[in-house]
């Protein structure tokens, strides 16, 4: 593939050399006084090492013939974004970005850098369509329309500071369930995607540890460098048109984040594709990686252009960057506030709006001049066409033809930006099928539970210690009179235990998965109704597994009745309770956004099912005002069916002395006021509860996990 852009000149080499005397007469002394820095920022952009794999299609944007007619594939302008603020009793707004314009091209890297707090990331969110609250204007556009969000999410990967994955999941298998859930089964064969997986791993050089698990703080796995890399390769499965990355380099050491960011050009230049990313402090060889740097500071535009000319720019306003000086410090320094004194914050101040004036006038005269930095024809020219000449050539032919542009220089509706509008450029990519991507996110959600080792021995232990300890306490009860306390008391016990156990060990697995898949979600990568259902199809046989082992165990230990229809209605009704509770569990972790917030709420939501569950209070002697409390609690009809069932029929000793003896079953359930429903009934209301309680949950899950990102 032909590149076009590596070392191009730039709309705002054009700027200072061209539009405003001042900086042209400085550029040349800059060069000689810092030729060895700005020398060293083009030299160190080394030729690409691309891989020519067959399983990554290069890239052709449609209507631009090859490197001829190159237009942006991303193109904002004016962005303005504001947040309301709370100061002290008083709200206001605060903007946090002032009309910021730019773009990026196919085979184009630009960084955004700025101090912190200068709104990179806000910035970045917008441009990838990941912001939320507050009021965005502007105008952002994707191969030359307005964005459409279903298709764009889906052409754009979107790599988060945070890396999402699944520490138990291998370099492979995260990259591969990725394949797997984001390329239509219909469309690619099982053989394509693991072509593409090797692909991507030989790219990012991560095939020699694709065996390794990903890891976290509490188990080892990949370095950091390495993580970083297979969150940029699960971005890359799709065969974006564009990679946005938001701090990549953060937590790395110097090496691993060159390596992560001369990949990202690497990639970007071989495939044709184009990145932004926010890097804090770049070294210069990461600087010397961008084809531009887009430089914020106090959310305004400070200079966007190659990194190289910024030395010049910055020179020409009167800040030349010292010999030796990292170029990007230098900017940053330039650009941070300075807090050491009053005199100092102010200096800061003014230097910043200084800065920021005087490249929104550099703009202004480019425009003025017909040079047209941003958008207009010049857009419509590989990088490599743009010297001065060339643009003011494009500007007369402009002048001519009279060509239209916007207000800002967009020219959103020129058919020869882009060409024609193409069918499918508006429709979303096809996706996986239902059945595939249900069973790929059962198998994904069955192999990290299972690699769970804090979860399952959590489990095991909670299932072997309920069995030995309830088991004990209540063994072999016989049938005297006395026993009637003890086997009301086992099935609390059990109710209780279910309960809380269920809900404790779920809770927080759930969290966890359920973090991940806000960030797949964000790319469209699956649909809630897979990811809601594969959670049940694995989380449901092991939790009824684990309980069944102790419920049978404590059963025939306790010595209830060994009736065989016995037996199995009372293992149903605990059945039930298990699917309520995991049912409630999952729609308490789908609606409250925290996970120590959520397990306060499991916790009171239990304690109130099992005080209302007919075992502490008489169920027939509650207050009118709080009986109906009774009625929603699972944990009542499952209580009174299993009392039910082992009290029907049973005959009771009653010792010849003593004066009080209630000799049938039957007549404690009516003691206990445990005769409002038959067992049938309490299985029919439980299994409603737990069909009502999964809607609801499904319901919390797509209300919450909804996107509400603003467009614009
Ligand atoms: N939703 C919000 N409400 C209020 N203030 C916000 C909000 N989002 C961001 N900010 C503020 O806007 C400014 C820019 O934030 P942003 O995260 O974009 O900066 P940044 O340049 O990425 O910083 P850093 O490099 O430290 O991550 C910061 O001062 C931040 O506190």
């Amino acid at each position: 593939m032909e590149l076009c852009n590596a070392g191009a000149q730039h709309p705002l080499a054009v700027n200072t050399a061209n539009t405003a005397p001042s900086i042209s007469s400085s550029s040349e002394s800059s060069s000689q006084r810092y030729g060895s820095t700005r020398d060293f920022i083009e030299q160190s952009a080394s030729p690409v090492e691309t891989y020519s794999g067959s399983a990554m299609p290069e890239k052709t944007p449609p209507g631009a013939g090859g490197c001829g007619q190159r237009a942006p594939l991303l193109a904002w302008s004016n962005v303005q974004y504001s947040v309301k603020v709370k100061n002290k009793e008083q709200t206001s707004m605060r903007t946090l970005l002032h009309g910021i314009s730019g773009e990026v091209y196919p085979g184009e890297v630009v960084g955004l850098l700025g101090p912190s707090g200068a709104g990179k990331t806000t910035l970045l969110n917008i441009l990838a369509g990941r912001i939320e609250g507050g009021v965005l204007s502007g105008q952002v556009t994707f191969r030359g329309r307005r964005r459409v969000p279903g298709v764009f999410k889906r052409r754009v990967a979107y790599v988060e500071q945070e890396d999402m994955m699944y520490p138990m999941l291998t370099v492979e298998e995260t990259i591969m369930f990725a394949a797997r859930l984001r390329l239509a089964d219909r469309s690619y064969t099982q053989l394509q995607k693991v072509e593409r997986v090797a692909s991507i791993m030989h790219q990012l050089r991560l095939s020699h540890v694709k065996g390794s698990k990903i890891g976290d703080a509490l188990s080892r796995g990949v370095s950091g460098g390495e993580r970083k890399r297979v969150s940029i390769g699960v971005g890359l499965v799709t065969d974006p048109d564009m990679i946005v990355l938001d701090e990549p380099t953060s937590g790395l050491d110097s090496n691993s984040a060159e390596m992560v960011v001369e990949l990202v050009r690497d990639i970007t230049r071989s495939r044709g594709i184009a990145s932004i990313m926010t890097v804090h402090q770049p070294n210069a060889n990461m600087l010397a990686c961008f084809d531009r740097v887009l430089l914020l500071s106090q959310g305004r535009l400070v200079f966007f252009g190659p990194a190289a000319d910024a030395i010049d720019y910055f020179e020409s306003r009167g800040y030349p960057c010292p010999l030796r000086q990292n170029p990007a410090d230098f900017f940053i320094d330039m650009m941070s506030l300075n807090n050491r004194s009053p005199q100092d914050l102010e200096a800061s101040r003014r230097r910043i709006e200084h800065l920021a004036q005087s490249f929104s006038g550099a703009k202004t005269a480019a425009a003025g001049e017909r040079s047209l930095s941003y958008g207009g024809l010049y857009e419509n020219q590989p990088l490599a066409a743009r010297s001065p000449a060339a643009v003011a050539a494009a500007a007369g032919a402009s002048a001519t033809t009279g060509t239209a542009s916007t207000a800002a220089g967009l020219r959103m509706n020129d058919s020869f930006y882009w060409g024609a509008p193409e069918a499918d450029d508006e429709a979303p990519p096809e996706r996986a099928s239902w059945l595939f991507e249900l069973r790929t996110l059962a198998q994904r959600d069955a192999i990290t539970t299972l690699r769970h080792f804090t979860f399952l021995s959590a489990v095991g232990l909670n299932t072997v210690s309920v069995l030995l300890l309830l088991g004990l306490l209540f063994y072999q009860l016989g049938n005297e009179v006395e026993s009637i306390q003890n086997r009301i008391g086992l099935f609390f016990a059990l109710t209780l235990n279910s309960t809380y156990g269920v809900m404790s060990h779920y809770l927080y697995v759930y969290y966890k998965a359920k973090d991940i898949m806000l960030s797949e979600r964000g790319s469209g990568s699956y649909r809630m109704t897979t990811f809601y259902i594969a959670k049940l199809v694995v989380y449901l046989p092991l939790a009824v597994l684990s309980s069944w082992i102790y419920f049978v165990g404590i059963y025939f230990m306790a010595g209830l009745q060994p009736d065989a229809v016995k037996v199995f209605s009372s293992l149903a009704l605990f059945t039930v309770l298990l699917v309520v509770t995991l049912a409630v569990t999952l729609m308490v972790g789908s609606f409250v956004n925290t996970y120590d917030l959520a397990s306060v709420i499991s916790a009171l939501t239990v304690t109130t099912w099992v005080i209302f569950g007919g075992h502490l209070a008489n169920a027939g002697e509650l207050l009118p005002a709080i009986k109906w409390m009774q009625y929603i609690s699972p944990a009542f009809y499952v209580y009174e069916g299993m009392v039910n069932t082992e009290f029907t029929g049973l005959e009771l000793h009653c010792k010849a002395n003593n004066g009080l003896c209630i000799a049938r079953g039957d007549d404690v359930i009516r003691l206990y006021k445990l005769d409002q429903f038959t067992v049938g009934q309490c299985a029919v209301i439980g299994i409603g509860m737990a069909l009502g309680y999964n809607m609801l949950a499904y319901l919390a899950l797509r209300w919450k996990a909804k996107p509400k990102y603003l467009w614009i």
